[in-house]
């Protein structure tokens, strides 16, 4: 059994309108994903702004209501509140998000701020509490006299890693990560996403990591899934989907991946191009009329793929 194990989520939004503001449509955010995190393991969530992600990841957490479909953890529903109070699931799963300057309260110091979670859960002294918060600033590689110092006088890196350390405070088994780093520079993109393996490895955490870079989550992840209109183009391997890509919307983020060899550059632009000219011409294809992503179809025992009837036949993984 895997860790946490969703099946046929669904969160749609009501859209109201007219003079009587009835609701007149809904916003399909997610609509219809099955996924498994498995203890220990890197799930990746990625595609364009609007696709679902964050949704998802708030359902996971608990933070958002989902319309239908569960979240199975530990054998019980925890879509349903009474099911999370009762497991104490907010001490088991966490969050931290793309922009800390905005999640960390920018009037409360660091100690507070990491502290927070602990004091939900756990009754220490004051000395136990200050000895705990200064082991998770050691754990995220921060000097303890961070202890005294406000979210704004760090760098986004560090804030990053103090966002980190406010996650693990109640010992997690799980951490929903929400575009970690894309708000910080390559350099330090890469040396928090190491630290984040290295806490994983010696933590034995799980993440599902939100990202709509596939370059990014490319060293993070075992399995993936691609999506697009809140629902799975894609699902994979990370060598299914990096290196047998079948679907035109992944291949399509594939070729936005920003090049880090300048000689690539020009070819590669010419990639992107002919790759956006085929998303056009059969764009088609690969939804419904109404604009809707297919059904999953199996094309290994780790690749699935919402591809046409017509497109199976030439697939061999
Ligand atoms: N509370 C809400 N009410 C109505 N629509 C919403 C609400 N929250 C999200 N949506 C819509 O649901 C869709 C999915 O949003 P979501 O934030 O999950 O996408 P995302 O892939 O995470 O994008 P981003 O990276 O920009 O956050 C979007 O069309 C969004 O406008």
């Amino acid at each position: 059994m895997a860790m946490i194990e969703v099946r046929n989520l669904k969160i749609h939004y009501p859209i109201r309108s007219g003079f009587f503001n009835r609701v007149t449509d809904h916003v399909l955010a997610v609509d219809g994903i099955d996924f498994d995190i498995e203890q220990g393991e890197t799930y990746g969530l990625i595609g364009e702004s609007g696709s679902g992600k964050s949704t998802t990841g708030k359902a996971i957490v608990g933070l958002e209501p989902v319309t239908s479909g569960s979240i199975m953890y530990k054998g019980q529903d925890i879509t349903k509140r009474s099911v999370r109070k009762h497991m104490q699931y907010n001490k088991d799963v966490q969050m931290i998000f793309q922009d800390s300057l905005s999640s960390l309260n920018p009037r409360k110091r660091i100690e507070d701020i990491i502290a927070e979670p602990i004091r939900n859960f756990q009754n220490l002294t004051k000395d136990e509490e200050r000895h705990r918060v200064q082991e998770l600033l050691d754990i995220v590689g921060m000097p303890s006299d961070a202890l005294y110092k406000y979210p704004h006088e760090f760098s986004g890196g560090q804030r990053q890693r103090i966002g980190v350390a406010r996650a693990m405070a109640t010992n997690p088994k799980l951490i929903v990560a929400d575009e970690p780093v894309s708000a910080l520079d390559l350099s330090v993109q890469a040396q928090v996403l190491n630290f984040m393996k290295r806490i994983q490895e010696e933590y034995n955490i799980s993440y599902l990591f939100i990202s709509h870079d596939l370059g990014v989550v490319k060293h993070m992840c075992k399995k993936m899934a691609i999506m697009h209109r809140g629902r799975f183009v894609e699902i994979g391997t990370r060598e299914d989907i990096y290196n047998h890509p079948q679907h035109i919307y992944t291949k399509r983020l594939l070729s936005a991946i920003p090049d880090v060899n300048p000689d690539d550059r020009e070819k590669n632009k010419e990639h992107r191009r002919e790759v956006e000219r085929i998303f056009k011409e059969e764009e088609s294809k690969y939804y419904s009329k109404e604009g809707r992503v297919l059904n999953l179809q199996k094309i290994s025992d780790t690749h699935s793929v919402a591809l046409p009837d017509s497109t199976m036949k030439g697939v061999h993984d």
